[in-house]
């Protein structure tokens, strides 16, 4: 079996000894520009077109992340670089569902007991205790209820929150009330205090935080977002943080990355910024993964993590 292996900054070394512990009759290399050899699987990132065009003999193809859409809008100008009946996976959790929890639930009981608050307060140098925020007054709705936005939820309705989450087909999460599709969005924002976003990039979801989904969330409400940066008008924000709808914001991912200097978003007292992070790769959980995905196919069963074209996920 060969393996082919693309990362622009991944330790290409620590990946390919990895992959070759794991399976150890497997032939894995480096793929470098001009190699044409023939592959079974093939694990990339913003792979080159023709690491991949005309390969119809890849039984596999594995994203090194959970989001996929810098792969499908690349086949948007070149349809033949995933050969047809290629399958392309994904990577579920392998440890990032853990960072977005922590993430998250990090940030809500930093908003929950007014810590950005004290922190104004502080830099007057003012003793001043505030009112407490009540739980049933920070209904928090995760945009996105698939691998992380599914266990984000659960840690928060942990904490006792009250927790709502909007996908496209309803879920059964324990303690989670599910809205599902376009017909039930406006009920899923009427009174969510926190909105937490774990969609994927699709044509159908960017751009869906704009001053219309801002408007129908509770007032003083707080956003954060964990996704795409596509997914948020960035004026429509600033715009809500302007006039208070919105009380503050925590953004890790944006429409152009690195954040431009001149951005308004780095200036904003009231958005905090981290620099796409909220999960990253763990590369021995997902080389785990991987290795006992490949074993799945060899055997002829249908794993998961399977990216579906037509839904652009
Ligand atoms: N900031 C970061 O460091 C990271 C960000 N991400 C982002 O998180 C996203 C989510 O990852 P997973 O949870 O693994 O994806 P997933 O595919 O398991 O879940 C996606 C969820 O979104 C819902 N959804 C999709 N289209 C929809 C629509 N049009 N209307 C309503 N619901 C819709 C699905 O029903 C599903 O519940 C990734 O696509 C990626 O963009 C992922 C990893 C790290
Ligand atoms: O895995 C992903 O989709 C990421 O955004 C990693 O940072």
């Amino acid at each position: 079996m060969d393996i082919i292996f693309h990362h622009p900054t991944f330790d290409t070394q620590f990946w390919l000894d990895g992959m070759q512990q794991l399976i150890p009759d497997a032939r894995v290399r480096q793929w470098r520009p001009g190699d044409n050899q023939p592959a079974d699987y093939a694990l990339v990132w913003h792979p080159p077109v023709e690491m991949l065009s005309g390969h119809s003999e890849l039984k596999g193809v594995f994203a090194l992340g959970a989001g996929v859409d810098s792969i499908l809008s690349k086949l948007q100008t070149h349809p033949d670089m995933l050969p047809e009946g290629v399958p392309l996976f994904r990577l579920e959790d392998t440890g990032m569902a853990l960072q977005m929890q922590e993430y998250a639930v990090s940030q809500v009981l930093h908003w929950f007991r007014r810590f950005d608050d004290y922190q104004a307060l502080k830099l007057q140098a003012k003793w001043l205790p505030l009112e407490d925020y009540r739980r049933e007054d920070f209904t928090i709705g995760v945009l996105g209820a698939g691998v992380l936005g599914g266990k984000v939820a659960e840690s928060l309705a942990a904490w006792d929150f009250p927790v709502r989450c909007w996908s496209r087909s309803k879920k059964n999460y324990p303690g989670i009330t599910s809205y599902a599709g376009n017909e039930e969005l406006s009920d899923f924002l009427n009174g969510t205090r926190v909105l937490i976003n774990l969609l994927p990039n699709t044509p159908q979801t960017v751009g869906i935080i704009n001053s219309q989904m801002l408007n129908q969330l509770a007032d003083e409400a707080y956003v954060m977002n964990l996704a795409r940066g596509v997914h948020l008008v960035e004026n429509d924000l600033l715009a809500a943080l302007d006039s208070g709808k919105v009380k503050a914001a925590m953004l890790d991912v944006f429409a152009k990355e690195p954040l431009p200097e001149n951005s308004p978003l780095w200036k904003h007292p009231r958005i905090a910024i981290t620099p796409h992070l909220a999960a990253v790769t763990r590369p021995q959980e997902a080389m785990e993964y991987i290795a006992k995905t490949i074993r799945e196919i060899e055997k002829g069963e249908s794993p998961s993590g399977q990216v579906s074209l037509h839904n652009g996920y």
